[in-house]
């Protein structure tokens, strides 16, 4: 389990996150909707430590992190998949893989399951990553991702800029993921369709505070879209 609490960050003397709380569940879906320019990206990157909370805590399972550098928290089960379906683009598919998996003591293994669950990339292995659709990236950065063995997985906005059909691959594998029980996700999502199906809870954020929250499966994507222009 994640917690965040009472979470201040910005950047420099500019705060953007004026005092944010949440919970993202060790075995479900916990969304964030908003936005743009709401604080979604910054309150991710203060939970993975990419900038310091000004004030609040971010507690893995129980434990304090935030004073852990991001790569102590990636140690920990810590993943973030951030905005843009970053990749190594001069890397194959396959590289872009080892490069995580290298050094690990199931490396192959972890990319074997990662290729389970993208299926799709087990063609494009020596494409390079530079060559592949958006969709195609997106999956690779969530496959690299899972190379990790997360605890909690950190999406922010995976459909952004998606075909539809990619969308709904990614949506299912999130439910798979989450279904076996032992991965958490705290998703970022524009897409409020996609958001509500695979959420168990939601918050909106707007200018930085969680101005409503409620239950994925039970509210409909006008209700969230009447929260949001509030
Ligand atoms: N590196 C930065 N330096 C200064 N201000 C920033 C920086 N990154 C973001 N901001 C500002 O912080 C505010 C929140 O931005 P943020 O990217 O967290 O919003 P968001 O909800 O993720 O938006 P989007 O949906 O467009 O990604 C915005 O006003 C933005 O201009």
């Amino acid at each position: 389990m994640l917690e965040l609490v009472d979470i201040r960050a910005g950047y420099g003397r500019t705060e953007v996150i004026h005092g944010v709380s949440l919970l993202v569940p060790s075995d479900g879906v916990a969304a964030v909707m908003g936005h743009n320019g709401a604080g979604k990206t910054t309150l991710l990157r203060a939970a993975v430590g990419l900038i310091k909370p000004t004030r609040g805590k971010v507690l893995l399972n129980g434990e304090d992190i935030t004073g852990l550098r991001p790569s102590a928290r990636v140690a920990r089960g810590l993943a973030y998949v951030p905005q843009g379906q970053q990749s190594f683009g001069q890397l194959t598919t396959a590289e872009n893989l080892r490069v995580v998996a290298d050094g690990r003591k199931r490396g192959k293994a972890l990319i074997a399951e990662a290729l389970d669950l993208f299926p799709a990339l087990t063609t494009l292995l020596d494409r390079r990553a530079g060559l592949l659709s958006g969709g195609q990236r997106q999956q690779l950065a969530i496959a690299r991702a899972l190379i990790t063995e997360p605890k909690i997985l950190i999406l922010d906005e995976p459909t952004e800029g998606i075909q539809p059909n990619v969308v709904a691959e990614i949506e299912r594998t999130v439910m798979e993921l989450t279904e076996r029980g032992d991965l958490g996700v705290l998703l970022v999502e524009q897409h409020i369709g996609f958001a509500l199906q695979s959420a168990q809870h939601y918050s909106i954020l707007a200018a930085g505070h969680v101005t409503s929250t409620g239950e994925g499966g039970t509210t409909s994507t006008d209700a969230v879209r009447r929260a949001m222009a509030i």
